[in-house]
């Protein structure tokens, strides 16, 4: 396998008292789709505000293409749970944010983000303003702004928690495409199996703090894949099967520390 784009070297990390990573070591290749699943509390968030060099490893490395990740070097994209548009600028102004936060000038980055709309499915929306869209949109807009950065790993934390299921079936399968055509890599958090299951070349399964492992699922079904591919494959039942299995552990261990 070629060399890692993203190299996480015994990391180890904690809040106060806490300990949330102990010597946790893992590798992301060029353009994978990964998935994190894993129980509330686990340290999923985190991870991403590790990656975004939002906190500082106790101990340990986080390297992106063998340098060390520092804070907000603009080579991480990252997609909210929340869109976090901001309400009194249009859809253009939104999604330059972070071509103007590089100094760039305005018509330069209108120039470069206006062709990306029709390919977004935002075409037309160019002037209108965040309230005027449907929840599957101003995600799609989120997206197209990290996707602005520059960024090579694009980090989306449960995206598409907040929409219904057509529309999260709609913007699961869009997502695909997108990543297909950007040839980006992606590390998404998501509490949906089958989501997982539908987008990820690896699941990542987070376990309680301290984590020392990250439990790796691979799923080997081809692309392009559909949510009935996933359905109607038996390898995937039973990859979601020790999934089910794996949280029930992590449960019971959650059980026995809350009495
Ligand atoms: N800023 C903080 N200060 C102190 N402790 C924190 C902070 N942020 C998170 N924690 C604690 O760290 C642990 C991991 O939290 P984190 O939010 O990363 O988990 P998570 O897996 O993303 O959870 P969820 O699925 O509920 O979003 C939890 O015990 C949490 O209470």
């Amino acid at each position: 396998m070629s060399k890692a784009l993203l190299e996480v070297n015994n990391l180890n990390f904690h809040y106060g008292k806490e300990e949330i990573f102990k010597d946790l070591s893992f590798s992301i290749q060029n353009q994978e789709f990964i998935s994190v699943v894993g129980p509330s509390g686990s340290g999923k968030t985190t991870l991403f505000r590790l990656l975004l060099g939002l906190e500082e490893p106790t101990k340990g490395d986080l390297l992106l293409r063998g340098q060390v990740i520092k804070l907000r070097d603009g080579n991480i994209g990252y997609v909210p749970q929340k869109d976090l548009l901001i309400p009194w600028r249009t859809i253009i102004d939104n999604v330059i944010l972070p071509l103007e936060l590089k100094g760039i000038h305005k018509k330069e980055a209108y120039e470069k983000a206006a062709p990306l709309f029709v390919s977004f499915g935002l075409d037309g929306t160019e002037t209108l303003f965040p309230s005027m869209l449907s929840g599957g949109m101003k995600q799609r807009v989120s997206f197209m702004r990290a996707y602005l950065t520059g960024a090579d790993i694009l980090l989306l934390d449960e995206p598409f928690s907040a929409l219904d299921a057509i529309s999260r079936l709609a913007m699961q399968e869009w997502l695909l495409e997108q990543w297909k055509l950007l040839k980006k890599t992606i590390i998404l958090i998501t509490h949906d199996l089958d989501e997982a299951l539908l987008m990820s070349d690896r699941i990542f399964v987070t376990t309680l703090p301290p984590m020392t492992k990250l439990k790796e699922v691979q799923i080997s079904l081809s692309r392009p894949r559909t949510m009935e591919d996933v359905m109607n494959d038996s390898s995937l039942l039973s990859a979601k099967r020790e999934l089910i299995q794996q949280f029930r552990k992590e449960g019971e261990i959650f059980d026995k520390r809350i009495k």
